[in-house]
């Protein structure tokens, strides 16, 4: 179990984490998602007390990782995608932190078969691809056999078959009751690993929500119809809770009516209908709309936004 409440981080005058409160919780993959630069790493940072907190707490396991006894048993922590630049083996580098942690040396190989990194294990690590890399820090991090893992961008710089070997391992390590919360920047990887999500931008807590009420929400929102009786079916749809857009004529966008009461209404007052369709927006998308107004740098576009209506509509606590 991971407790953050109250989190705040500030760099001079940069604030990278603003008041955070969130729990993570054990059996279940936990996602921390959040476009560049909202905060995600400054917070893996003060959880595994790399980095204090300005104010606020981080708890792992209902205290603070500092104070543990047995540091990587409670807490397993891969942080950025960085090399290992040693010219010791995979199997030393591990029997070196091994060591000094006091785990026993046959937990090295057993880990070294968890992460498929048992026919390099006696190459330089100095010389991994970011991918071996990638695995070698997993599992390092699972070295002690922690009740808790914490990965920073954990899929970053595999192929599609390394990234489906870490969405099963976290899947199975959740299965065993362990807390297991990773970062992304991509939505959809999250979609299918994920079964919580922490939503951050600009350091502030975005949604705290749960995968299939984020996918819901993003997939249902939106109603296509095409009908010679727009205008008719418009008029009978509008209510406070809904919106109507129109950019072509006879097509209508419909936000906060389902499909089949359109399908119904439309029959009730003899409307043709041409086309009903339930647009699918993409996760990603809807991830960006979500975080549209926290994203740091947003690169030049001559689309105008403005007046655009919010398809998803999450926030702190829930999707509404
Ligand atoms: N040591 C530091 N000194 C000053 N500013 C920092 C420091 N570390 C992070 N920041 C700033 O804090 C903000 C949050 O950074 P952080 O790395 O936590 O974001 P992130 O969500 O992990 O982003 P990314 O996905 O790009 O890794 C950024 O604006 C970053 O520039």
């Amino acid at each position: 179990m991971i407790e953050v409440s109250g989190l705040t981080k500030r760099y001079g005058d940069k604030t990278a984490v603003r008041d955070l409160t969130f729990t993570v919780k054990p059996g279940i993959v936990t996602g921390f998602l959040g476009p560049n630069g909202a905060g995600k790493s400054t917070t893996m940072r003060m959880i595994a007390g790399l980095d204090a907190p300005t104010s606020g707490t981080a708890l792992v396991n209902g205290a603070s990782y500092q104070q543990a006894r047995v540091p990587m048993a409670e807490l397993g922590i891969l942080l950025e995608a960085k090399a290992v630049h040693t010219s010791r083996s995979a199997y030393n580098h591990l029997l070196a932190l091994a060591q000094t942690n006091g785990i026993p040396r046959s937990r090295v190989m057993e880990v070294i078969d968890l992460v498929g990194l048992g026919e390099v294990a006696r190459k330089r690590a100095g010389g991994f691809s970011l991918g071996m890399g990638q695995r070698l820090g997993i599992a390092s991090a699972l070295l002690g056999d922690p009740q808790t893992v914490v990965l920073d961008e954990p899929i970053n710089g595999l192929d599609p078959e390394g990234i489906l070997w870490v969405r099963n391992l976290l899947k199975g390590l959740a299965a065993e009751g362990r807390t297991v919360f990773i970062s992304s920047h991509l939505m959809s990887e999250m979609a299918l690993t994920a079964h919580h999500l922490i939503v951050v931008g600009r350091g502030e807590l975005i949604a705290d929500v749960d995968v299939d009420d984020f996918v819901a929400m993003a997939s249902t929102n939106v109603v296509l119809v095409r009908s010679p009786q727009a205008g008719q079916l418009r008029e009978l749809l509008l209510a406070p809770d809904v919106t109507i857009t129109s950019e072509e004529a006879g097509v209508l966008e419909i936000r906060g009516v389902p499909a089949e009461a359109i399908g119904d209404i439309a029959y009730d007052h003899h409307i043709r209908l041409h086309g009903l369709a339930v647009q699918q927006a993409s996760l990603e998308d809807a991830f960006m709309e979500m975080t549209r107004d926290s994203v740091e740098f947003h690169a030049h576009s001559t689309t105008d936004h403005t007046g655009a209506p919010a398809p998803v509509t999450a926030h702190a606590g829930g999707p509404r």
